[in-house]
């Protein structure tokens, strides 16, 4: 995990700010705390959105990506901490999706620091686990509010916002020295996908087990650095994957990670020790790649309170705050089809 660093720099922290342009939230019926005058889902959303406005008919974050398909290869080795089918030894089908941090859909792949994977897996009890995981180690903040906070810095024409965002979120030290030296890799198959939030899985005999999760790839990393990924091309993540899988499925182990007592459950921006017992609990392969605008993931929302009986949400508050916001994307983004139509609407629409 990268260490804090004593003082990033504040222009790379708005840089930071920029790339994740990934939500923050806060408040959430479901947690029991909304408060109208703090902070609301459409506020959060609406502070992700570039000064021109949001890309209509698009994720409101994570605006750039494409759709796969594939299996979830359960080795039965998570069934001792949950008891959700999809831990019992079996292959469930997935519907996914690779994308990048960005409110534009339409951004250069090395303009974004962070990438993610949204991750739905069906088993034969009707139950559906969702998922939306990204490559850092960690977060960037440890509340919604300070995500919204580092929002509103970001885009703040203040010259000290980011400082005094900063001095406020001592925590936002770690990201920026993380975004700062981790490698870029040249594909999305060569990515780790980390949970980041802690769940609580709850076993046969009731008993529930703090854990965090991620998708470790199993193909080669072949580290890059950002200007030679640059001249890749500003679509390169994309076509990569898809001649990639073209030739062969790919494959990521699920691993997970238990909380020692005491580990932080309800902070995303403290990484539990490397040390912790960890469960490889499965094989992810994607077999299948299509592009979003008529793929399968186009209307999912990986909300990540979408979980089977076996997998509950911890006191982490980031989920119920995700929820709320990934709702409201998703309520805005389905109901402006015409502003990203289908291809057979699009040829309709041209046609004599
Ligand atoms: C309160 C904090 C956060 C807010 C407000 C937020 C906001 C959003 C929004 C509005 C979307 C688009 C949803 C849609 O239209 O379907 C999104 C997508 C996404 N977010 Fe977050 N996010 C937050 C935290 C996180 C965290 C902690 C992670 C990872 C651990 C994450 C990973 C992702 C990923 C991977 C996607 C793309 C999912 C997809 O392919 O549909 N976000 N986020």
């Amino acid at each position: 995990m990268a260490q804090p660093s004593p003082g990033p720099k504040l222009a790379s922290l708005a840089l930071i700010a920029a790339v994740i342009a990934a939500g923050a939230g806060a408040f959430a019926y479901t947690a029991g705390w909304f408060s109208p005058d703090r902070l609301t889902p459409a506020r959060l959303v609406q502070a992700i959105a570039p000064a021109g406005g949001p890309a209509l008919g698009h994720r409101r974050n994570h605006a750039k990506g494409i759709c796969f398909t594939g299996a979830f290869e359960a080795n039965g080795n998570g069934a001792e901490l949950s008891k959700a089918q999809v831990f019992v030894s079996g292959t469930y089908p997935v519907v996914g999706r690779f994308n990048f941090s960005t409110p534009d859909p339409n951004a250069a792949d090395a303009t974004s620091r962070v990438r993610g994977m949204g991750l739905q897996i069906t088993t034969p009890d009707g139950q559906v686990w969702r998922s939306a995981m990204i490559s850092p180690p960690f977060f960037p903040v440890a509340t919604p509010e300070a995500f919204y906070a580092l929002l509103q810095a970001s885009a703040s024409k203040a010259p000290d916002a980011m400082k005094s965002f900063a001095a406020a979120h001592p925590e936002i030290a770690a990201f920026g020295a993380w975004a700062a030296s981790a490698p870029w890799t040249a594909s999305y198959a060569e990515d780790t996908y980390n949970g980041l939030n802690a769940f609580l899985f709850i076993d046969k005999s009731g008993a529930a087990h703090a854990v965090r999760w991620s998708l470790r790839p199993q193909a080669a990393v072949a580290p890059i650095d950002h200007d030679a990924l640059a001249k890749l091309g500003p679509d390169h993540l994309e076509q990569e994957i898809a001649e990639r899988v073209g030739q062969a499925p790919q494959k990521w182990t699920l691993v997970v990670m238990l909380a020692n007592p005491g580990d932080p459950t309800a902070d995303p921006s403290k990484a539990w020790p490397a040390d912790r017992k960890s469960v490889e609990a499965g094989t992810l392969v994607v077999d299948k790649v299509e592009a979003e605008r008529d793929g399968p993931c186009r209307d999912i929302n990986f909300d990540p309170t979408i979980l089977p009986d076996g997998i509950t949400v911890s006191d982490d508050p980031f989920p119920a705050a995700r929820s709320a916001a990934y709702r409201h994307s998703f309520n805005l983004r389905t109901a402006e089809e015409k502003n990203y139509p289908r291809s057979d609407a699009a040829q309709q629409g041209t046609q004599p």
